[in-house]
């Protein structure tokens, strides 16, 4: 029998402080530089055995507010919503094409998931022999981490293989910088310090020129002496413009809005960005909410920094709305918009919004507290994730530990407490200075790195586990690279020797890899003192596959997520790009190409021509799409075959919004979209990744149900009169007013 359909309608309705930087959890960059400290010269303290600064340290680092002047964007990344208005809709209703699922359901064919590609699961091959720290080169010289990283790791054909190794050991940090500051507040900048005075670039005349404000002088002079890259004619064209976009307007602080800005595009040179990323940085916020258009900086700077300011705000603008539906709470959905976010745009893009979302967390203070909690609990699901997915540990790092800090204070204090009292960095200084001199006297090349592990990362494994503080093992862990497999169980014969090995807790992945190929041998062992310290010990080769592909770090953190092999090559290839442009764009020689052996094992596309390191997006063809869509001002994110079209959305829309009514019979309605703010006109146009569908019916929802229940209350008691408020009704057509 068929069913009867009623089409209703009815009238719309009207519708940071002095350091700007997180001390208190920077736990790496500051580990890092004290292990490092006995060979740099500019170093401003030093860890031996007799002194104990860390835990002055480290109460800074995991438990003070240590932010003197907050200062926080208040709404900003709530600002300027491009979410249209209903009414503009109305306007363009005659012209918008209208669903009417019914219509298209006989033709349709959705395909199945087509997930394409076999990826990144083979053995990485690694013929080159990167120059590792060989006794030779270090003889007479007591050398520290960070020269295991300068020196022989610096540039050239191994550039790359040391930028994972900093990424592991969890710092991106422009090693080449002539120096590294460090500043009083113990806070390692990574940067280049440069005197004023060897500007090229004629500032004082601009300033006075363009009328500046004097804090704006002042904040492009602490950038400069920060990193070297702000001393750059391009990058200083986008500090103008910055100042011009955003002059006037404050944080919720009572700081310049600039001034965030800069601290955006600082974090960004510092895991070595290249101009076009730091200055895209500087004007990440001035399409949204400032007078610039797209055309203006494109003009201004090239289509590459008008592109990824671009990006940056489609980001802003989905990520908001993500936070408004609580969208990322949902694993399902959560995992869709990560994978969504680096496949939509250049995966730059989301480096420049998750620094813009690092200075906004270090500033949360300025925020009311129920603000800071939403940003706290979008970071988590959306921004943390992301860093991880991208390698960038540090940044990962401070934004768990940021939102760890605002989402449960309580149990912040209390492991920062007791972590201020387990930590022990001279038991590991001495501990390394032992392994060094025992690795040197076995003739074993290596490449050595420390990292203690982040205050949330505990937590996390606490929880998980149900294990207390004490029985973390890896809270010190020391990592050995090393030339091949034979030097991995020389390299353990020596740790052994050297301390005795915690049992149970020796496991070789080397003979027995793990299922998802994993290889590396670990052990965890009694130092000098009471606390435990695990030693990782691998080649370059299984380090390779611990950062890329099936083994790789950030899919064993996010532990039992099952990932299509089209998530796995989004992930891989974003990765592989950011790695890539940092590390090629902070050299003055690029370094990439010279060794293919250290290429992770995916296809590139071809870059543009003229630019050998530019970013192409590269999904699409065949992957599935994933596309937002918002029905009734609900959010989600639908996942869809590649190549589908508007109108396999409407249909996936109208199957779901078929309602019953109290007869038995599905009540359908018009659904009219609109893709990325403009109406349809086109059903059959294909949908992108990153598209942005809205469906409104023509009938609001609540009207809907007011009105069917009219219309039951009317049939119920065979009234014959309507309410004046209800909608004309008929069998298939209605009367729009
Ligand atoms: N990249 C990568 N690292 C891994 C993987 N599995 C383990 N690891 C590393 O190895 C460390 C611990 O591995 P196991 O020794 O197996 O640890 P466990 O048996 O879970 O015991 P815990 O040390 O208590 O966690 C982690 O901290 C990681 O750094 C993996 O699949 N990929
Ligand atoms: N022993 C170690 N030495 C050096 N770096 C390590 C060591 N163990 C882990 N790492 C690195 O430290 C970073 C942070 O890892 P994190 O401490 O959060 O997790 P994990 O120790 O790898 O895993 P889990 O929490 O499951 O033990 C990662 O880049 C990881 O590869």
């Amino acid at each position: 029998m068929a069913v009867p359909t009623i089409a209703l309608y009815a009238s719309p309705p009207s519708s940071v402080c002095s350091s700007p930087y997180p001390c208190q959890i920077n736990a790496h960059a500051t580990y890092d530089f004290e292990l490092n400290s006995r060979s740099s010269s500019t170093t401003s303290s030093s860890a031996s055995s007799s002194q104990k600064p860390i835990v002055g340290g480290l109460s800074r680092l995991f438990s003070s507010p240590a932010v003197k002047h907050a200062s926080f964007s208040g709404d900003r990344e709530e600002l300027g919503s491009l979410w249209h208005d209903r009414g503009d809709e109305l306007k363009e209703l005659g012209s918008s094409f209208c669903y009417t699922p019914s219509k298209y359901l006989a033709g349709s064919s959705i395909k199945r998931d087509q997930s394409p590609v076999s990826v990144l699961h083979g053995q990485v091959s690694c013929s080159s022999s990167p120059p590792m720290k060989t006794t030779r080169e270090r003889s007479g010289c007591d050398v520290g981490f960070q020269s295991s990283i300068h020196g022989p790791y610096r540039g050239g054909a191994n550039g790359l293989f040391n930028r994972f190794v900093r990424n592991a050991l969890g710092s991106c940090v422009d090693y080449d910088s002539p120096s590294f500051e460090v500043r009083r507040d113990g806070v390692d900048y990574g940067s280049s310090s440069v005197a004023v005075d060897e500007l090229t670039f004629a500032m004082e005349d601009s300033f006075v020129q363009a009328n500046y404000e004097p804090y704006a002088k002042k904040l492009l002079l602490g950038a400069q002496s920060r990193h070297k890259i702000f001393c750059d004619d391009f990058v200083i064209k986008a500090f103008y413009e910055a100042e011009k976009a955003h002059r006037g307007q404050k944080r919720a602080s009572g700081d310049p809005y600039l001034e965030h800005c800069v601290e955006t595009a600082v974090l960004l040179a510092i895991i070595g960005a290249n101009s076009s990323v730091v200055a895209a940085g500087l004007l990440h916020d001035s399409l949204d909410d400032s007078f610039l258009s797209y055309d203006y900086i494109f003009k201004t700077f090239g289509a590459g920094v008008a592109d990824l300011v671009e990006g940056v705000s489609k980001l802003s603008q989905l990520s908001k709305l993500a936070r408004e539906n609580n969208t990322a709470s949902k694993t399902v959905e959560a995992d869709r918009l990560h994978t969504m976010f680096l496949a939509m745009a250049d995966a730059r893009a989301v480096l420049i919004k998750l620094a813009d979302r690092l200075h906004n967390m270090i500033t949360l203070d300025a925020l009311p507290l129920v603000k800071q909690q939403r940003f706290a609990k979008e970071t988590l699901q959306i921004f943390a994730p992301l860093a991880n997915r991208l390698g960038i540990s540090t940044w990962k790092e401070q934004l768990e530990t940021l939102c760890f800090k605002h989402l449960n204070p309580d149990q912040h204090r209390h492991l920062s407490a007791r972590l201020v009292e387990s930590f022990d960095e001279a038991m590991i200084a001495s501990a390394k200075e032992k392994l060094d001199k025992a690795l040197t006297d076995e003739a074993i090349s290596y490449n050595l790195h420390g990292r203690h592990k982040s205050l949330y990362s505990i937590h996390c494994k606490m929880s998980k586990k149900k294990l207390n503080m004490d029985q973390i093992h890896d809270i010190h862990g020391l990592r050995l690279i090393v030339e091949n497999k034979e030097d991995c169980y020389r390299a353990l014969r020596v740790v052994q020797c050297l301390w005795s090995e915690v049992p149970g807790q020796f496991k070789d992945y080397i003979t027995n890899p793990k299922f998802n190929g994993y290889r590396s041998l670990h052990t965890v062992v009694m130092g000098e003192g009471t606390v435990p310290l695990e030693v990782q010990i691998r080649t370059k080769e299984m380090h390779l596959q611990a950062e890329f592909g099936f083994a790789a770090h950030w899919r064993y953190k996010e532990g039992d997520c099952k990932h299509s092999s089209f998530v796995l090559q989004v992930v891989e290839w974003a990765r592989w790009v950011i790695t890539w442009q940092c590390e090629t764009m902070s050299k003055d020689s690029p370094s990439i190409g010279c060794d293919d052996s250290i290429k992770p094992p995916c296809t590139f596309p071809s870059h543009s021509d003229g630019c050998p390191y530019s970013y192409k997006p590269h999904c699409g063809q065949d992957g599935p799409i994933f596309v937002i869509m918002i029905e009734n001002d609900k959010m989600s994110v639908q996942e869809f075959p590649a190549d589908s079209t508007v109108m396999d959305l409407l249909e996936r829309a109208g199957r779901a919004s078929s309602r019953w009514s109290a007869y038995g019979f599905p009540v359908k309605e018009e659904l009219r979209p609109r893709l990325n703010h403009r109406p349809v006109h086109d059903a059959t146009c294909k949908l992108k990744m990153g598209d942005v569908v809205e469906l409104t019916p023509a009938i609001p929802d609540k009207s809907l149900s007011d009105y069917r229940e009219e219309i039951q209350r009317m049939y119920e008691h065979g009234s014959a009169t309507v309410s004046s408020t209800a909608p004309a009704v008929s069998g298939t057509v209605g009367r729009r007013s």
